[in-house]
């Protein structure tokens, strides 16, 4: 690699190069390249082997062969992004158009945010290549009733793993990378855990050094593809991330005049085209009977701050703040940067639900007392600014949470709630300010139903 001269623009063709999983040691390897460049091979542990089943029994088998295929496509989104070139090849398999809408799907929304800060249009440029004809139904591998949960060291998958420990369903806390946060967090459930190793191919940034494209790719989708494959090896039937109703709006890029330009969502893989495409892919061409879905789909984030707020059981574990998770570089002291849009948001959102020394406690400071942070609040109040590329609530959330500390005694006379009431409620239409109209569960979601019908009421309660 050292001697390898990265030519982006001269690049015309990324290959999948091969995928393969042993389940004598539990690791997979994803084999990419550009043109006849040096292989990058990703690489993916899954702790538990050896996995008899995923070798001797056939539709156990050919069920995790599809989960391989699915996950070395998906995957493949970070080094396509190098360079982004025109032609893809797939070497040693072939899909079907199903799969290829899906790929593009994935790759143009999930890039969206990427390619909008590089000035590319992907649009009509990602082609799968594939086979004429229909895929092959889905093998049925007979997957016993458990749940894998993501979790991501944040209030969203806690509230998931209490709602599902309310519920009575059995569950194993899952996650992807070392993060050490993550583990606490998995740890102060007392539930049993699954931590799935994962190395980006080295040479990867070795490309970022030499001038390669850089930016957001759809994280989720690839989390989801690995505890995909993963429900396969260990025979369970369910596959639960704890994605918000409000992930699905993303930011409004408005021209010079303030009409909207477009939509760039950060978060497009945490949202519920995706969900619904890749949960139904899954089912009808990879395993039959493996549900993958969100079970906080139906709520807002507000309505998520809401629930976590009634237990303070992970206050002293967790964090929102991506900070905590980048594979090279600095992380915050305490947990919260409290300069970055996540922690202005968290901090937002937990605040009409939360007494003001337990949120101040948790943060280490009051992030609503501090003119420093105006500019951030501005962003997602959207008030002239977007919403910022991160995994945030909408600007109407932003608001009514806002306007409902503005009324409260404990609040109001801190400055960034004060500078709010004085300055931009006044512009606002005061109808949709109310917060109790963002706190109703919605009824679209992947939920199996009779788990659905159990969540709506614990989710009212
Ligand atoms: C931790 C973080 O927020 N990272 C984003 C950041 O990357 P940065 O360069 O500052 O640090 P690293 O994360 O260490 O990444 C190094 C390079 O590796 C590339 N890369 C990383 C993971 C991966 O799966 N594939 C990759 O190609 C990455 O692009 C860097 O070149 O800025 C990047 C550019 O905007 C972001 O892509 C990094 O985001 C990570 C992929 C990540 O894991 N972020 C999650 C914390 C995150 O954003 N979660 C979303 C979920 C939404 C979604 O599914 O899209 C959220 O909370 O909103
Ligand atoms: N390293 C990871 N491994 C597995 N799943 C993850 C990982 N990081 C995030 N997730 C999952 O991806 C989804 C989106 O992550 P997100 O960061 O929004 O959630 P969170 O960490 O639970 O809460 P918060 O929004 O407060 O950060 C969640 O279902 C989360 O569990």
């Amino acid at each position: 690699m050292s001697e390898y001269k990265f030519q982006r623009d001269a690049i015309e063709t990324f290959r999948f190069v091969r995928c393969g999983f042993d389940p004598a040691t539990g690791v997979a390897q994803l084999v990419y390249a550009f043109d006849d460049g040096p292989e990058l091979v990703e690489t993916v542990i899954l702790p538990g082997a050896p996995f008899p089943d995923a070798g001797a029994d056939p539709a156990r088998a050919a069920a995790a062969e599809r989960a391989l295929r699915l996950l070395h496509l998906i995957a493949g989104v970070s080094y396509y992004k190098a360079a982004v070139p025109r032609r893809i090849r797939i070497d040693g398999y072939s899909i079907d158009v199903d799969t290829a809408r899906l790929l593009e799907s994935i790759y143009v929304n999930g890039l969206g945010e990427f390619a909008y800060r590089n000035g590319l249009d992907l649009h009509g440029r990602i082609r799968f290549p594939h086979e004429p004809g229909d895929a092959m139904p889905a093998p049925a591998p007979g997957l016993r009733e458990h749940a894998l949960v993501a979790i991501g060291g944040g209030k969203d998958s806690l509230v998931s793993i209490e709602a599902l420990r309310s519920m009575g369903v059995a569950q194993t806390v899952s996650w992807i990378g070392g993060s050490q946060l993550i583990r606490a967090c998995a740890e102060r459930t007392g539930l049993p855990t699954l931590n799935i190793g994962r190395a980006l191919a080295p040479e990867l940034f070795e490309l970022n050094r030499q001038g390669a494209w850089n930016g957001h790719i759809p994280v989720t989708a690839v989390n989801s593809a690995i505890l995909v494959l993963a429900a396969i090896l260990n025979g369970v039937d369910q596959v639960v991330f704890s994605n918000e109703r409000s992930a699905s709006y993303g930011s409004l890029i408005l021209a010079d005049d303030g009409s909207v330009t477009s939509e760039v969502n950060h978060q497009w893989s945490k949202g519920w085209a995706f969900e619904k495409a890749f949960g139904e892919h899954v089912e009808r061409h990879v395993a039959a009977g493996l549900h993958y879905y969100s079970l906080l789909r139906p709520l807002s984030e507000l309505a998520v701050a809401r629930q976590f707020a009634k237990s303070d059981r992970y206050d002293g574990h967790f964090s929102s703040c991506n900070r905590n998770f980048h594979i090279l570089g600095e992380r915050p002291a305490n947990r919260w940067c409290g300069v970055c849009p996540k922690c202005h948001f968290v901090f937002l959102a937990l605040a009409p639900f939360m007494p003001k020394p337990r949120l101040v406690g948790i943060f280490g400071r009051n992030l609503l007392d501090d003119p420093d942070q105006m500019d951030g609040y501005d962003a997602l109040l959207e008030f002239r600014d977007h919403k910022p590329f991160e995994c945030v609530g909408e600007g109407r959330e932003s608001r009514a949470a806002m306007a409902a500390l503005a009324t409260r005694a404990e609040w109001r006379g801190d400055a960034l709630v004060e500078r709010f009431a004085r300055e931009i409620e006044p512009q606002l239409d005061r109808a949709g300010l109310a917060l109790a109209p963002l706190l109703v569960p919605d009824d679209e979601h992947r939920i199996p139903r009779a788990l659905a019908e159990r969540l709506d009421a614990y989710f009212r309660a």
